[in-house]
């Protein structure tokens, strides 16, 4: 109806039409906030514009409406707000600066219409649209096309020669999690990057780099140097906490728990590409970390550890209960070794895709040796 770019598409016979008969037909609107101004008759300038236009056109008859907030620049991410009927959701993505804008609105409805086509809920392909507009969006930084004030955006990015691109998280890297205590290390006369390396020579699928007690340039310089180590052999890694860290280095990602720098803001920092995990112990927690942008979830502990102080113990029924809960894949930590391993592997939920562990790999004399010992075990429980 309204481009982006503010051309009016649709004129007043159309407009009506568009309320009385399309839209109490429709699964879902998306409305960008002149469109929603202009099916409406008010000023949709806020945030909280949105949320009461969310709501007046649902009133008009679509099953859901999500109204897009990439026009509203007072805010350092682009806001969307997604209206059930029921409940509201923010969704956010970071705001790529781009003139290469044009098309986006009809290539997100596309993107949802082709995910529920392939059997999607209504939230779940709204967020996979949203990802790719955003990240087809990253990819047109650099486009050069045409003479005027806007450019189309990269709708190929799939098509492209991605070498220089981060390669998509595949919720199977979750398998074998190594994640690295300086402490443990040290106590063992080993540098964290020997710790690395011999984690990935024992088949560590992801790791994790966890250094509570380093200092930020001593961590930048082991993050670059085990990053030199991991990405020959296409095994990602992660920052705990730290996303200045991870965007020194280019990392694959961070992992942040409920008290860090919530997802939501490390996925506007980091954008659309980098992995980003969150520590969750219920589905109050998962759920969220869905809505916020996160690519997977930790949960635990699955049993005792001491790894970590006066960490709460979920037990298998508690990571039973947020795995079910979950729309995310999920990796299960805390206390978890050779011994166990295979009982948490063997609680049969889908999106339990693998173990985190700390000591089991290297609070032991040859992490090599452990990693396989372990990665047999994970192997024979599949
Ligand atoms: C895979 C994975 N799951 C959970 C955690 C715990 O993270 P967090 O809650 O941030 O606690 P600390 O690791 O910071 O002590 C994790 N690191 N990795
Ligand atoms: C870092 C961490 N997070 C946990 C959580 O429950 O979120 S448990 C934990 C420590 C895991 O270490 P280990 O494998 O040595 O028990």
């Amino acid at each position: 109806m309204v481009s982006t770019s503010g051309d009016v598409l649709a004129g007043p016979s159309i407009v009506s039409g568009f309320r009385e008969d399309l839209l109490p037909m429709a699964d879902i609107v998306t409305p960008n906030v002149k469109e929603a101004s202009a099916l409406l008759g008010m000023q949709v300038a806020t945030v909280a514009d949105m949320h009461s236009a969310a709501k007046l056109l649902h009133n008009l008859g679509p099953r859901n409406v999500l109204v897009k907030g990439g026009d509203l620049h007072d805010s350092s991410d682009a806001i969307d707000i997604f209206f059930d009927g029921k409940d509201f959701y923010e969704l956010r993505s970071s705001r790529v600066k781009t003139r290469n804008t044009h098309g986006t609105g009809c290539s997100l409805a596309s993107c949802i219409a082709a995910e529920l086509a392939k059997g999607s809920p209504m939230l779940s392909a709204v967020k996979v649209a949203k990802r790719f507009i955003e990240t087809a969006l990253d990819y047109s930084k650099d486009l050069v096309i045409g003479n005027g004030p806007q450019g189309p955006f990269d709708h190929l990015l799939r098509l492209k020669n991605t070498s220089c691109r981060q390669e998509a998280f595949n919720p199977s890297d979750l398998f074998l999690y190594a994640v690295t205590d300086s402490g443990m290390n040290k106590k063992w006369g080993r540098s964290i990057t020997d710790a690395v390396k011999s984690a990935i020579e024992g088949g560590a699928t992801i790791i994790q780099l966890r250094e509570k007690d380093a200092d930020t340039g001593e961590f930048l310089e082991a993050a670059q140097a085990c990053l030199k180590i991991c990405r020959p052999h296409g095994v990602p890694l992660l920052v705990n906490d730290r996303i200045d860290i991870a965007l020194a280095c280019d990392a694959n990602g961070v992992h942040v728990g409920q008290s860090d720098m919530p997802a939501r803001v490390a996925r506007t920092l980091l954008g659309p590409e980098k992995i980003i995990g969150v520590s969750c112990k219920t589905p109050q927690h998962a759920q969220q970390a869905w809505i916020d942008g996160a690519d997977y979830i930790g949960c635990g502990g699955v049993y005792p550890t001491n790894t970590k102080a006066n960490n709460l113990t979920v037990g298998l029924d508690g990571l039973k209960t947020v795995c079910l809960s979950s729309k995310l894949p999920v990796v299960a930590i805390g206390g978890i070794g050779i011994s166990n391993a295979s009982d948490v592997m063997r609680l049969g939920v889908p999106n339990l895709k693998g173990i985190a562990v700390v000591s089991a790999l290297f609070d032991r004399e040859c992490v090599t040796t452990e990693t396989k010992k372990l990665h047999a075990v994970l192997t024979e429980a599949q």
